[in-house]
């Protein structure tokens, strides 16, 4: 689909010509539904976009404390990235908006927020180490995650970032952690 092609080749190597074959469609077909290559990458990082809340969502179900929540939601982050097309083609989209005439959100704001939220929960309910600013330390978070993810694109095409983010998040924990 789009999102793969997108993911492996970006958006510029991408035409449309490219996205019909690969959909089995016409180029007429594809441009019936999406007028421009831009619409067609929009709704792919909506798409992205619109995944996370049912994370969030299925993760607060559990009943973890919030540093808990926080780490399974970066846990399923990880998993997602490495087997989610669409994530795939969100996370590289973004990176190329210099390059795409569209408006499409600002990244890792929305990720900074959840995790701030979070671990200002965490720090009065005890659980976050005294001194620990709960906005620096969503900052780190969303840096140190999406420094994981980009390098294992690069490095294994995301096969080992579970592995990889396992070794970052025990870190990052250890040191959140009271
Ligand atoms: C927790 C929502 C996070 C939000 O949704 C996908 C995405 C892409 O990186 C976001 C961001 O960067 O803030």
């Amino acid at each position: 689909m789009a999102a793969q092609l997108f993911a492996q080749q970006g958006f510029r190597a991408t035409s449309m010509q490219h996205i019909a074959d690969r959909l089995g469609m016409t180029k007429g077909a594809v441009y019936f539904h999406f007028p421009t290559k831009e619409t067609l990458a929009v709704a792919i990082v909506e798409e992205h976009y619109g995944r996370w809340p049912k994370v969030v969502k299925e993760v607060q179900a559990e009943g973890l404390s919030p540093m808990e929540s926080a780490e399974e939601i970066l846990n399923r982050a990880a998993v997602a990235f490495r087997d989610d097309p669409v994530m795939q083609a969100g996370a590289r989209l973004q990176l190329e908006r210099p390059h795409i005439d569209a408006e499409l959100p600002t990244p890792y704001v929305d990720w900074t927020q959840l995790l701030q939220s979070l671990l200002v929960t965490a720090k009065y309910s005890g659980e976050l180490r005294e001194g620990v600013d709960p906005e620096a330390a969503a900052r780190t978070l969303v840096s140190s995650f999406f420094g994981v993810q980009h390098i294992s694109d690069v490095l294994s095409h995301r096969k080992d970032i579970a592995e990889r983010w396992e070794e970052t998040r025990k870190l990052l924990f250890y040191s959140l952690r009271a």
